[in-house]
């Protein structure tokens, strides 16, 4: 078993970081530690400086965690249900036993849809299945009895999923676009355009012989139009809100006619039906970015879980070791007990989109904001980054992404490792360094976005294949600049303060974040125009729980703008 942290020594803590005792109204923690049957005050006086406990809450054995089941990325063959195919049959009866056709149409295919329901978290299910598929649609009977459609399946994604195409295959697409190909060449040559042969779409009675088939003569395929027009291509998703209605991802291939459907006066007994439609099929790629209102960024032992505790319910694991967090976490901090006056009143901006079906756009003309009280607001911890994470080196940076759409960004400092100035740059330069590759990324896909890669480029009926689309698929959130991180409110939360020896070094840093304010020092990522409004640093002590309150307080000012 790993060493826990050592208990430490008694330092003068109210005199060295006086706003660790800085009034600051009901502690949230306290009670909780009070709860958890360890008893810290934070008013306690230097004497009687409580030392840290062996093992509590924010001090817990490495094996004291929950750890549920989370993955943030997830790759999907989603196949689109194939319609059922169109009867050939008979009315029969006593004494008519050539009764006129009557089979029935086959099924539509089942349909994919997405749809993100709040209270998923994690792509861990879907991560694990390769394939998703619609049922497929059953075949028409006689009777003039109709096949059943096929079932549809709606994939339930967490709200900040991010759904981007890799490939898809669409057969019917494919062929409109040789057929209007065939027309072209035919046309520009002056000849008249060879009939496509279609008998492969057919059905021919089974009871007839071979030679009477083959002189069977097929009318033309009646032009029909699938129920449900595919989303324009590439998809790019970006769900950052419940969608109230599922999102349609691949339609299902139309049925089969029956034979009644071919009744004409030179052919009273029609002896064929049509298959069903080949259905679509597309590869996605989901992508997780959860939406936490605050981020902790940090290097790895800075203490970025023991926070997460000392503010939230959170069990994350807590050990003395680098990555001792592998995944992101997310807590909560509530700021409403719901047992009447809520301990701190904030407001948040909301978005009223109830008239609209697909929300899934980030800002759009129809858009209303009004302001709720707001009554918790959530924490990501995420996996710890290092000098040269951009270079894959550590966990990467892919773990920022968590942190990408938080509204505020905290970055921890361990005060007892190093010079906590040289670890901000840090982690402000890997920070920057990530918003780069991500706008690179959003560039090279908007480029992508305007090549038509669809077999049915530069056709007349291209674009009336997507025309019953809402054009909102994709992202509103496309041409970030530089400020997409750096503009976001950020503050640091210095760690480890009951530690000795640290005080010079918190001396330094907010000598540092003072000459950002007062614009003499650019800010750390180097953007021009980036937030350095307000950066302090709050010194805590997470482990004793102190100082954490102030840091809600932040938060909260920091969230309400
Ligand atoms: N003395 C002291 N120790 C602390 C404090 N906060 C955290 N620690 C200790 O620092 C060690 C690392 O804490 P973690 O919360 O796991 O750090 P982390 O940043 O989440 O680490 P990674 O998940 O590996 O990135 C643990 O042994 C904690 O007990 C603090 O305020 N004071
Ligand atoms: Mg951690």
């Amino acid at each position: 078993m790993s060493c826990r942290c050592a208990p430490s020594p008694r330092v003068l803590l109210p005199f060295l970081y006086p706003s660790f005792f800085a009034a600051n109204g009901a502690s949230l923690t306290r009670s909780r530690l009070v709860a958890s049957g360890t008893r810290y005050s934070s008013n306690s006086s230097a004497s009687g400086a409580p030392a840290p406990p062996t093992s509590s809450r924010l001090n817990p054995a490495p094996d004291d965690y929950a750890a549920p089941y989370f993955a943030d990325k997830a790759k999907l063959m989603v196949y689109a249900g194939v319609g059922g195919h169109g009867c050939i049959s008979f009315h029969r009866e006593a004494y008519l036993d050539d009764g006129p056709a009557n089979g029935g149409d086959g099924g539509h295919g089942g349909n994919v849809y997405i749809q993100a329901v709040p209270g998923e978290t994690s792509l861990h299910k879907l991560a694990r299945r390769r394939f998703i598929r619609a049922g497929k649609g059953v075949s028409g009977q006689g009777s003039s009895r109709g096949g059943q459609k096929g079932q549809d399946v709606i994939i339930t994604v967490p709200v900040g999923t991010v759904i981007t195409e890799l490939s898809r295959s669409d057969p019917v697409a494919d062929e409109k676009f040789l057929n209007s190909r065939r027309e072209r060449d035919a046309e520009a040559e002056d000849q008249e355009p060879v009939e496509e042969d279609h008998r492969h779409k057919w059905l021919l009675y089974p009871g007839i012989s071979a030679s009477e088939a083959k002189k069977i003569q097929v009318p033309r395929l009646p032009r029909r139009d699938r129920l449900f027009s595919q989303p324009k291509a590439p998809l790019y998703l970006d769900i950052s809100r419940p969608t109230t209605q599922p999102i349609l991802l691949a339609a299902g291939g139309l049925g089969g006619l029956g034979n009644p459907h071919f009744v004409s006066k030179e052919r009273l007994k029609p002896m064929f039906a049509t298959r069903g439609e080949q259905a679509f099929s597309m590869e996605i790629q989901l992508e997780l970015k959860l939406l936490a209102d605050v981020g902790l960024v940090g290097l790895p032992n800075a203490g970025k879980s023991t926070l997460l505790r000392a503010l939230t319910n959170s069990r994350t694991r807590v050990g003395n070791w680098a990555f001792t967090t592998l995944q992101p976490n997310i807590g909560t901090v509530v700021l409403d007990d719901n047992k009447g006056r809520p301990k701190i009143t904030s407001w948040k901006r909301t978005v009223d989109n109830s008239d609209q079906l697909d929300t899934f756009s980030l800002s759009t003309d129809w858009e209303q904001d009004s302001l709720e009280r707001r009554t918790r607001f959530t924490i990501a911890d995420i996996p710890g980054l290092i000098e040269g994470a951009h270079l894959d080196k550590g966990l990467g940076m892919e773990f920022l992404r968590h942190v990408e759409r938080a509204g505020v960004l905290a970055f921890v400092i361990d005060l007892s490792a190093g010079n906590a100035v040289k670890a901000l740059n840090a982690l402000w330069n890997e920070v920057g360094l990530y918003a780069q590759m991500r706008e690179d990324e959003e560039h090279a896909r908007e480029r992508e976005a305007m090549i038509d890669w669809s077999a049915e480029a530069g056709t007349s009926d291209a674009g009336d294949r997507w025309s019953g689309q809402d054009t909102t698929y994709g992202s509103s959130e496309r041409g970030v600049t530089g400020l997409s991180i750096a503009g976001k409110p950020w503050f640091v939360v210095a760690t480890k303060g009951d530690l000795p020896g640290t005080q010079d070094n918190f001396k330094e840093l907010t000598g540092y974040l003072d000459s950002i304010m007062r614009g003499e020092t650019p800010h750390p990522s180097g953007v021009e125009g980036a937030w350095t409004e307000n950066c302090t640093a709050i010194p805590v002590s997470a482990i004793n729980a102190q100082g954490t309150d102030r840091i809600v307080h932040w938060i909260v000012g920091l969230l309400d703008g």
